[in-house]
């Protein structure tokens, strides 16, 4: 049914052209990130996140990721300056990770990958009505992507992985109200920008990436907890342990990476 795809050998990555042509486009995501031919632009501001009256709603297993929704019917919670002429609406959060032992990040720098990335997904509501507009529209979302690296444990990041256990399959979905996933974000937001895509079918080329380039430390005790998930859903006989649910780099194609200072 529908455009099934996931990230398997037969319905992985290198499989999704098929389908979705756009991967083989010219702004795909991710890339790896070479900071030393990253242009400094002294005009990119830093990135001002006003997460303080977000609200959070829901935890999910999509089958893809684990996946923790926002109220976005107003601007209460936005993230502006840095590459964006808008304040862009936080949707989403969720993340890519390995498995045991291997590395998941969906970008690279210098062709070294992070154990695992967090993206919080934003859409500008200034210029589209819907999520499904902008997602669908150059520069529609604006995705910050947060490197996580295995050492002490996170303080914060219990209240996700305490939860995951209710969001085993996929399709199921608990509440989770009150969490500010300011909490979650390295103390310096330096980062490099570029234009690229939605890492997973789709693949539109709508959006503005923002890496941070301090990682965020979580132990390796909480990045296991991810591996508890499946993709499957509870009534299919597999248990497909979730991991590896990253896309590797795309091309650059031409394309510039900036660096704010
Ligand atoms: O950064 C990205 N990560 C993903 O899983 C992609 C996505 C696709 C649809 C909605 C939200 C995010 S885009
Ligand atoms: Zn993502």
């Amino acid at each position: 049914t529908g455009n099934q795809w996931g990230y398997g050998k037969d319905d992985g990555p290198s499989a999704w052209n098929k389908n979705y042509p756009i991967a083989d486009g010219d702004r795909q995501s991710p890339i790896d990130i070479l900071p030393h031919q990253a242009r400094h632009d002294p005009n990119l501001g830093p990135i001002v996140l006003n997460y303080d009256r977000c609200t959070s709603i829901n935890i999910a297993n999509n089958g893809h990721s684990v996946v923790v929704e926002f109220e976005d019917s107003d601007d209460r919670s936005v993230i502006q300056g840095g590459p964006l002429d808008n304040p862009y609406r936080l949707k989403q959060f969720h993340f890519h990770w390995g498995g045991k032992g291997c590395h998941g990040s969906e970008h690279t720098v210098e062709g070294n990958s992070y154990a695992s990335e967090l993206h919080l997904v934003h859409w500008n509501a200034v210029k589209f009505k819907t999520f499904g507009d902008a997602a669908s529209t150059p520069d529609g979302l604006a995705v910050l992507g947060i490197f996580l690296e295995t050492g002490d444990e996170h303080r914060w990041l219990h209240m996700i992985t305490d939860a995951l256990y209710t969001v085993k399959f996929k399709g199921s979905v608990t509440d989770f109200k009150g969490f500010n996933p300011k909490c979650l974000l390295p103390s310096s937001l330096h980062y490099w920008t570029y234009l690229g895509s939605l890492t997973t079918p789709p693949l539109h080329e709508s959006v503005i990436w923002i890496v941070v380039k301090e990682p965020m430390i979580v132990s390796e005790k909480q990045l296991g907890k991810f591996r508890t998930l499946v993709f499957t859903g509870e009534e299919e006989d597999e248990r497909t342990r979730m991991e590896n649910n990253f896309r590797p780099p795309q091309l650059l194609k031409g394309r510039t990476v900036r660096s704010s200072n």
